[in-house]
């Protein structure tokens, strides 16, 4: 804890400073439900279905996205991976902070239709930039389902680079928590009039 005075009006400012721990604080619901474990789960690294060919995140069908393959982990986990390409950049040599919020968006609600069998749509997303991530990195999230209240599904991820520059697996390197929102098939109708193409796979869900 640091206190300072500071600007003209010489007011008091607390700021807490966390050198060690870079995370923020997400405080989950007390009455949290903990969904059952699917029966049909085909247990550790089977390949998790894209959701959609287009969909930014996770389609075949959309050159210019991150192009995230998921395959199911331990319990109700969830591991994605992606390169981070050049075309992620932010800064010079490193991933854009909005590229990693939307693997971390992705692998989370990937996570929740794992666990669910639900459609979601993200309500709310944290994210914690723990180390600066280099282009040609492979990223490697694991996302789980920390409990359900109501529709609220609630979320934790975390990224390491598993491959690459950098790569080193006991590292945490960005952290992430969400809430998502199961919804219903009618969520979608209102997209069927600018989707841009058609589902190419079974596992398709999209709004046409
Ligand atoms: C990109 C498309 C994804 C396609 C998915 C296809 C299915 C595949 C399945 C799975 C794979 C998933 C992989 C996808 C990954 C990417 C996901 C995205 O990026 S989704 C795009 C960004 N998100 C939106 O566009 C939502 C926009 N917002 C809305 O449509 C509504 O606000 C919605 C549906 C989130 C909630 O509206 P309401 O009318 O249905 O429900 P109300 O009653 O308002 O909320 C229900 C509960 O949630 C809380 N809530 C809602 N929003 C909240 C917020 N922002 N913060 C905190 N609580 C919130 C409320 O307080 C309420 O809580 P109480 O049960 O009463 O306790």
């Amino acid at each position: 804890m640091v206190t300072f005075w500071g600007g003209k009006r010489k007011t008091l400012v607390t700021a807490q400073l966390h050198y060690l721990f870079m995370s923020s604080t997400w405080i989950l619901p007390d009455d949290l439900a903990v969904p059952d474990f699917p029966a049909d789960h085909p247990g550790p690294g089977a390949p998790v279905p894209q959701h959609w060919s287009k969909c930014f995140g996770c389609g075949d069908d959309q050159p210019t996205g991150l192009g995230m393959e998921f395959t199911t982990g331990e319990g109700l986990e969830v591991i994605g991976r992606f390169e981070v390409a050049k075309r992620y950049q932010g800064g010079p040599g490193f991933i854009h902070g909005g590229i990693l919020m939307t693997a971390f968006d992705e692998a989370q609600g990937m996570a929740c239709n794992a666990a669910l069998r639900s459609a979601v749509v993200t309500a709310h997303l944290g994210i914690d930039f723990a180390r600066p991530i280099p282009l040609g990195a492979v990223l490697e999230l694991r996302s789980r389902v920390e409990g359900t209240v109501r529709r609220k599904v609630y979320t934790r991820s975390e990224a390491r680079i598993v491959d690459g520059p950098l790569a080193d697996p006991d590292v945490v390197v960005g952290s992430s928590y969400g809430l998502f929102i199961v919804v219903g098939h009618e969520h979608f109708e209102k997209g069927k009039d600018f989707v841009d193409g058609m589902p190419t796979g079974d596992q398709d869900i999209s709004a046409v």
